[in-house]
């Protein structure tokens, strides 16, 4: 059993998990309501900034069918704010000893981020099966993954960093990888511009996404 399994029907529910920066809290729960109408449920709001807390807690709170996450959790305290605000998944860029100790503490399942095979070998050591490979493509992209799946069957991936409406299907063709992750079905001027009818097409098109042939 994986320590992260409760992550899996979240991050399967659609082949992509929105990166979200979000300034103002008030845009929040229109956001996540056209990226759910879209057909992306599960959405990853970054902790970067003052509102995202709040944003997390409106989510969770008022979007019916989202499974708001927090993205960027640095520390124990932020888990466990995060928890506290209705996350359903958190996400880290990496993977430390304190984020690993804290997510034992807490119930919220962690994403922990990976960008080689001994990091990867420590997560499966700590009874991780599913990471985040982060920086995808700064970090090698489709064919780094690859390599790298291959002595590590165990453990699947959402790679993140990068990812494009473009090259996500050379992504998701790969057998250990479960979702991708990305920021651009919510573009910063289309989210500052209140623009949810072209947030909701970009959602669409990504929900539709298949794996390459
Ligand atoms: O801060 C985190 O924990 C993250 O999740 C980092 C994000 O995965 C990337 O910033 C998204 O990358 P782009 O799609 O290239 O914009």
């Amino acid at each position: 059993m994986s320590r992260n399994e409760a992550v899996e029907p979240i991050l399967t529910a659609a082949p992509v998990v929105p990166v979200l920066i979000i300034e103002d809290v008030k845009s929040a729960v229109p956001l996540a309501r056209a990226l759910v109408a879209g057909g992306l449920p599960a959405i990853e709001i970054t902790l970067r900034t003052p509102a995202a807390m709040d944003a997390i807690r409106a989510v969770a709170a008022e979007v019916e069918g989202a499974f708001p996450g927090a993205g960027t959790v640095l520390s124990r305290a932020q888990l466990s704010e995060a928890e506290k605000a209705g996350a359903k998944f958190a996400v880290s860029p990496g993977a430390t000893d304190h984020i690993l100790d804290a997510a034992n503490e807490f119930n919220v399942p962690l994403l922990p981020g990976i960008a080689t095979a001994s990091e990867a070998m420590r997560l499966l050591e700590h009874g991780y099966r599913i990471c985040k490979f982060f920086p995808a493509e700064q970090a090698g992209g489709v064919n780094y993954l690859k390599a790298l799946s291959s002595p590590l069957p165990a453990i699947r991936f959402c790679p993140t960093g990068g990812v494009s409406l473009q090259n996500a299907p050379t992504y998701l063709a790969l057998p250990n990888v479960i979702c991708v992750g990305g920021s651009w079905v919510a573009p910063k001027e289309a989210v500052a511009a209140g623009d949810w009818g072209r947030i909701e097409e970009l959602a669409r098109a990504a929900s539709q996404l298949r794996a390459a042939k």
